[in-house]
């Protein structure tokens, strides 16, 4: 058996095309959608996904801003932009990359987000929404897994899902959508005893570690759907996933590539949660002139 790979690149590229007209339309009503990045910092990887983010904004149509701060910029400094950018009619989503320089309380930071244009769905506002199941920004990472699962026609309603990792941005939210899909939820962490055990049951497997390959075949219940939350840079500079990739395609029903899988549908469904964001402006009368 050989897994289906889900093609994250070529779904993300379908989504944009359809957010450009929605743009359009948008623009017309003068709320052309606008994004808002703060980096702070020279970290490599960030300053690759910040480019991306902007990029991918570019091609759909949005506007977008970037904004960077030194290493040893205060949180004053960056407060006072997300002050700015709160009351910016242009801007209808703010996200911070994360992570911020230890000098940072990250928290409060994210904090001084409005929760309208918090489309990274990190507020404590959007993340009860989440829980009760109420109108809210799905965080992008989850919420592009989940488009993933969509596309390969997989019914999570009585599933088996097991996720590995108990992140407040990945591995929470994703246990979340996946109990309102209807699948019956494990979530795995550093302290779970027989890791492999609950992996090799779960019908869905998510793995949202940080650990190159630490997924092995072995783990994988034949047949089943991997999604690879895990980014990881090899010293050789490549990256990998979470999962060892080939020896769980010959094992797994269908798997995400990294790159190529969740990473792009991420981008993707950040796009798609400010473009909500310039909808509710538009509908709450508060477009812009863009
Ligand atoms: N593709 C994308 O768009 C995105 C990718 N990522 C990538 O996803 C991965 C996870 O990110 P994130 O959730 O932020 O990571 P965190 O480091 O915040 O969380 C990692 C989780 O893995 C658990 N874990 C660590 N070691 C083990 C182990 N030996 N056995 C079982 N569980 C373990 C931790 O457990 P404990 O809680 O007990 O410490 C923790 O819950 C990273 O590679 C990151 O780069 C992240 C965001 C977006
Ligand atoms: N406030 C905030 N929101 C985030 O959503 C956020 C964040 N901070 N900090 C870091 C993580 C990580 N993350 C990724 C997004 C896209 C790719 C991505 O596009 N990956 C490409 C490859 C990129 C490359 O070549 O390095 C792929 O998988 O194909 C990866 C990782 C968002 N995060
Ligand atoms: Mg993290």
């Amino acid at each position: 058996m050989t897994a289906h790979i889900l093609d994250g690149n070529a779904l993300a590229k379908t989504l944009r095309a359809n957010f450009r007209q929605e743009a359009e339309a948008l623009a017309s009503r003068g709320a052309r959608p606008g994004l808002a990045v703060i980096l702070v910092g020279e970290n490599p990887a960030s300053q690759v996904y910040v480019r991306n983010k902007v990029n991918a904004c570019a091609d759909a149509g949005f506007y977008s801003e970037k904004h960077v701060f030194p290493g040893d910029a205060t949180q004053a400094d960056v407060l006072a932009k997300i002050r700015a950018l709160n009351a910016d009619p242009a801007i209808h989503g703010i996200l911070v990359q994360l992570p911020l320089p230890a000098q940072f309380d990250a928290e409060a930071v994210l904090d001084a987000i409005v929760a309208e244009k918090d489309v990274d769905g990190f507020r404590a506002e959007n993340v009860g929404a989440l829980v009760l199941g109420l109108p809210c920004f799905v965080p992008c990472t989850p919420r592009g897994a989940m488009r993933l699962l969509e596309e390969a026609g997989v019914d999570v309603a009585g599933k088996e899902a097991v996720i590995v990792g108990r992140s407040n941005i990945v591995g929470k939210p994703m246990a979340m959508l996946l109990m309102h899909a209807g699948a019956t939820v494990t979530v795995c962490h550093s302290r779970t005893r027989d890791l492999a055990a609950h992996c090799r049951r779960a019908d869905i497997l998510v793995a949202a570690v940080g650990k190159p390959r630490f997924i092995t075949g072995e783990m994988i219940k034949p047949g089943a759907v991997v999604i690879d939350v895990g980014i990881n840079r090899l010293p050789d500079g490549k990256l990998c996933g979470d999962v060892d990739f080939d020896a769980a395609r010959v094992v797994a029903g269908a798997i995400t590539p990294v790159p190529g899988g969740v990473g792009p549908m991420t981008i993707a469904m950040l796009l798609a949660n400010t473009l909500e964001s310039a909808r509710n402006s538009v509908q709450n009368g508060a477009g812009n002139n863009a």
